[in-house]
């Protein structure tokens, strides 16, 4: 993804690119950066965007592994440095903006919802942060519709069987050579299913996203989660 990112930050004519940076590179080549795009592993990112925030650098990250409690982190640092804006974007891509918003939509009309997140096997974490949002915003929909526990009689089970919980939502992960980056949710109500299936095929298809979000976020103070704010403006 640095290096997609890098690709198309260099052939956009209103963006110039200043560094390139790997895991053996000091941040301080930063400094003269506006924003800095941020693609490395769950375990380093908090660390990238402190020292950015601290800075003075705005941030666009796409790395996965957050929780609620690390993006109250990352609220706690902009609160220190109130000019600089952080997006935190579990999936760049428009399909999969949309997916998470129709999903969104369907949650409060449907007695049952699962989740599949289907990802190359290099991938490091799971679940895939794009299915933790949907989860989440799946359950706050179903919440404020006064919509109870998903109906499920498993009263025996070989653990992992029914997937990862997030927010009382199943989420299962597969890993397979020749994939990239999809998900399904599937909604079930009596007598009918609705699928929801975003596909990326290639990575091409997050670098819209990533511009958008690159231009945007110098006004944007304070923290931006997912692409949806950044859309229909
Ligand atoms: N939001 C979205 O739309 C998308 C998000 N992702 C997420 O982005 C993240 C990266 O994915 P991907 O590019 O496939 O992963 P890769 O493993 O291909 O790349 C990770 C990169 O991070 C670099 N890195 C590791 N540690 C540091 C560090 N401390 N400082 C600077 N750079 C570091 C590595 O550099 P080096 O090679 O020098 O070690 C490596 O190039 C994952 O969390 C993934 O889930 C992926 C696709 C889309
Ligand atoms: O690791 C990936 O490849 C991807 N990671 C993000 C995620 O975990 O949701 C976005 C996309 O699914 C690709």
């Amino acid at each position: 993804m640095g290096a997609e990112s890098v690709r198309a930050i260099a052939a956009a004519d209103d963006l110039e690119l200043v560094a390139e940076l790997g895991s053996g590179d000091a941040l301080d080549t930063l400094a003269d950066a506006e924003v800095a795009v941020e693609f490395t592993r769950p375990d380093v990112v908090l660390d990238n965007i402190e020292w950015c925030v601290g800075h003075g650098v705005h941030v666009v990250t796409g790395t996965t592994g957050f929780t609620p409690e690390r993006l109250d982190t990352v609220r706690g640092w902009l609160a220190d440095s109130p000019g600089v804006g952080v997006a935190v974007v579990p999936n760049f891509a428009l399909g999969a903006v949309l997916m998470m918003r129709f999903a969104e939509t369907a949650a409060r009309y449907f007695e049952s919802v699962e989740i599949v997140e289907l990802h190359h096997p290099q991938k490091v974490d799971a679940p895939s942060g794009t299915a933790r949002l949907t989860a989440e915003r799946i359950a706050a929909a179903r919440s404020s519709a006064g919509l109870g526990a998903i109906p499920d009689a498993t009263s025996s089970e070989l653990e992992g069987a029914r997937g990862a919980s997030i927010d009382g939502i199943p989420v299962h992960s597969v890993r397979a050579r020749g994939l990239v980056a999809h998900q399904e949710v599937l909604f079930g109500a009596a007598g009918e299913t609705l699928t929801i299936r975003h596909d990326s095929f290639d990575r091409a298809s997050f670098m819209p996203g990533v511009l958008l979000a690159v231009r945007s976020v110098v006004a944007r103070p304070g923290l931006t989660i997912g692409l949806d704010p950044l859309l229909d403006r």
